[in-house]
């Protein structure tokens, strides 16, 4: 009997692996008309667990019809690797949602994120390395050092202690100005009003492209979504007023392009006009600007996060106030003390695996193959890092925060199948400021203050996603 099972068994993946050209049909559930395999996705508290719970039962590269697209699930390091590194290559579009075409001006192309590759991608990534992970011991490095202690230091003192405090705006505007005056050489009062709506803006907008939404994979239901769209659509015009108003001012008349850029507006400003690639046009270029100022959103909401976490945890707070004391004593904290502070640093990389942020979904630009299975071109690929964040094969006690899983022999060590930041040649251009933004603020809070719950306040952070809604945690900040 059992022998016969397994026959029936390998006769039916036997039948449903025969393809022409020797690879094998990723296994499907069954669908259901239009919305194919939507509902499967339902009832989780992060989609990402359904795809964890599809590999259970179907295997680790399952096939998906999401309404109108064709998606396929990949799970495990080995596979999530294949899709990112070995064949990167045939990986490395986007999907083409609707949304994601009106949040850049009729054209996702303008979006650092979520454009295609193309050769603009490439110029544009190039000129950002510079900036985005400038070298220890190099000038930029310094500079970007100085503007996070100052950041820190205007931030520290929007703060009253013993009073309830709204950490959001204040972590959000001192990010601004640190992304701000590095990459633009600007900066701005924190009580500056247009400062305050262009923070709040992105704000809005960086919580919007991180929301999933039915209508991405059903078209018709876009209608529902027009009014949020149009939302959208004022608030990028609004920040690209600023942008031209109190960022540019007339900066790309008056820079020769003979001279060295002082920044990355005169990188960009410098490219355009001496026509150094036809592909990056000064329009483009702004988008680019835009994205990336805009990454401070990405921080400041992850470092509100963090308090959310730390609050209910004192003991994890006392320690990195001792590892501060230690090796920081009175003086200010500085990016330079990181390698010197292992566990302030773990903080940031186990909350970053709790929070478990998807990667962004990626297309297959031509027909290829993932562990033998079949990938058509234009299958969208949702690589399953939650999975790698959170599965207990991996790590111990996966549901609790345990800096201590990141330091070994009083190192900080990041394990391998440890990917939040996606991989290849479209990973994140942010994670280095993420972890010196990070640092610099929480080291400088940490070392000031303890932070405390405020009365009637609860602190369940969200997953699955770096945004936080509008109005958040509040906090108490005790004198130390
Ligand atoms: C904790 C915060 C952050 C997390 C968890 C995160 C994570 C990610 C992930 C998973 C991807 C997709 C990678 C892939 O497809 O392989 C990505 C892409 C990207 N990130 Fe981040 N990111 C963060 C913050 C930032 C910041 C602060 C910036 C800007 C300074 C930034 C800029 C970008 C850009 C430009 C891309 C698109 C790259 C491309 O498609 O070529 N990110 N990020």
């Amino acid at each position: 009997m059992v022998c016969y099972d397994v026959y029936k068994k390998n006769r039916r993946s036997s039948k449903q692996v025969l393809v022409e050209d020797g690879l094998r049909e990723p296994p499907s559930p069954k669908k259901v008309p239009v919305i194919g395999h939507l509902h499967l996705l339902g009832g989780y508290e992060v989609p990402y667990q359904a795809f964890t719970s599809l590999g259970k039962k179907y295997g680790n590269v399952v096939r998906l019809q999401l309404g109108k697209v064709r998606c396929v699930v990949v799970n495990d390091q080995r596979n999530i690797r294949e899709a990112l590194v070995t064949k990167g290559h045939h990986f490395d579009s986007r999907p083409n949602f609707q949304r994601y075409k009106e949040l850049f001006s009729g054209n996702k192309e303008n979006s650092l994120a979520f454009c295609d590759w193309s050769d603009t991608q490439k110029t544009r990534r190039d000129m950002l390395k510079a900036y985005t992970f400038p070298r220890a011991f190099t000038n930029k490095f310094a500079s970007l050092e100085t503007l996070i202690s100052c950041g820190t230091r205007s931030a520290l003192a929007q703060v009253t202690p013993g009073q309830v405090t709204d950490l959001k705006p204040i972590i959000l505007r001192g990010c601004a100005n640190i992304f701000l005056n590095h990459f633009c050489s600007k900066n701005f009062d924190y009580d500056d009003a247009k400062f305050a709506e262009m923070v709040d803006d992105f704000d809005e907008i960086f919580y919007e492209v991180n929301q999933g939404y039915a209508a991405d994979f059903l078209p018709f239901l876009m209608p529902l979504l027009r009014r949020n769209l149009d939302r959208m659509g004022a608030l990028t015009r609004r920040i690209r007023d600023f942008v031209h108003d109190k960022v540019i001012e007339d900066r790309y008349d008056v820079f020769d392009v003979e001279t060295e850029p002082s920044d990355y507006v005169e990188s960009l400003i410098k490219h355009v006009k001496s026509g150094e690639s036809t592909e990056l046009t000064w329009e483009t270029a702004l988008f680019a600007l835009e994205d990336i100022i805009g990454g401070h959103s990405a921080v400041g909401n992850f470092l509100v996060k963090v308090f959310g976490f730390l609050v209910n945890l004192p003991h994890v707070q006392e320690k990195m106030q001792e590892e501060i004391d230690v090796v920081v004593g009175n003086r200010e904290v500085t990016i330079a003390d990181r390698s010197a502070m292992p566990y302030t640093e773990a903080v940031i990389f186990e909350a970053i695996r709790l929070i478990a942020s998807p990667i962004v979904p990626r297309v297959a630009n031509q027909d290829s193959s993932i562990d033998g299975y079949r990938i058509e071109q234009g299958t969208v690929l949702f690589l399953n890092n939650y999975e790698l964040s959170m599965s207990e094969k991996l790590w111990e006690r996966p549901e609790e925060f345990l800096p201590e899983r990141f330091i070994k022999e009083g190192r900080l060590v990041k394990p391998e199948h440890f990917l939040p930041f996606g991989g290849g040649r479209r990973s994140c251009m942010g994670y280095k400021m993420v972890q010196l933004v990070s640092f610099g603020i929480l080291g400088g809070f940490l070392q000031n203050y303890t932070v405390l719950p405020a009365e009637n306040e609860s602190y369940k952070v969200p997953i699955g996603s770096l945004a936080l809604a509008r109005d958040t945690f509040k906090f108490n900040f005790a004198r130390r």
